[in-house]
């Protein structure tokens, strides 16, 4: 870890942290703000040159667009052109894996990512991350990418919580990290096209972790 800038093995510390003790974690400047703006920039060039695909909800050849669940477009990272902000948002990932191993003892073993955009008016109705039938995604996170988000402008992800529900702004540089199996969440409609990367550690299915 000695490669990055203590801030961030900070905030990876905190996530950690956080999880443990909750099981959620929101970091309001988790990641480079360089980085993020040139995530934003990548995700929306991807929507205006239409290389993004309606989002289906379910999995793999039975996934179904149903855009009153879910509205959003997403591309997977490993399906877009190669580029330097790609693969340093993919290395800050796998440190943050790396930590959340050593602390946790969570065995993820990979990541998978997509951009999202919501258009005006779209959004995800409350859901779990994990699929019914698949134990493998252990950790999702979301990594928000617009600037000059104004408090009007909606679009928050509900966090459904024991203690009630917590809105999260979708501001970049705001990172949400959560347990897949264990946090209920949705994204509110928002009034302007809304930005982020959302991704998932992963176990394999050899782990001997998995229950
Ligand atoms: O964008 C967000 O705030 C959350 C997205 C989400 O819940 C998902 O893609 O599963
Ligand atoms: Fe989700």
């Amino acid at each position: 870890m000695s490669e990055f800038p203590a801030v961030l093995t900070d905030g990876f510390t905190a996530v950690a942290e956080d999880l443990a003790v909750r099981g959620w974690s929101v970091q309001e400047q988790l990641l480079p703000v360089e980085l993020t703006a040139s995530l934003e920039q990548l995700c929306r060039q991807l929507w205006r040159s239409d290389d993004l695909s309606p989002a289906a909800i379910g999995r793999g050849a039975e996934g179904q667009v149903v855009p009153e669940i879910r509205g959003d477009y997403t591309r997977w990272l490993d399906d877009c052109p190669p580029h330097p902000a790609s693969e340093d948002f993919l290395g800050l990932m796998d440190s943050l894996r790396a930590v959340l191993n050593r602390s946790l003892f969570l065995g993820l073993d990979t990541f998978e990512t997509h951009f999202a955009l919501y258009p005006p008016g779209a959004g995800y109705r409350k859901h779990l991350d994990r699929f019914q039938d698949s134990p493998l995604r252990s950790v999702s996170v979301v990594t928000y990418l617009n600037r000059n988000w104004q408090p009007g402008d909606g679009g928050e992800l509900r966090l459904h919580l024991d203690e009630g529900a917590r809105d999260v702004a979708p501001r970049a540089g705001t990172v949400v990290v959560f347990l897949s199996d264990r946090i209920l969440h949705e994204v509110l409609p928002a009034k302007r096209e809304r930005a982020s990367l959302t991704g998932w550690f992963r176990r394999r299915p050899d782990n001997p972790l998995l229950r």
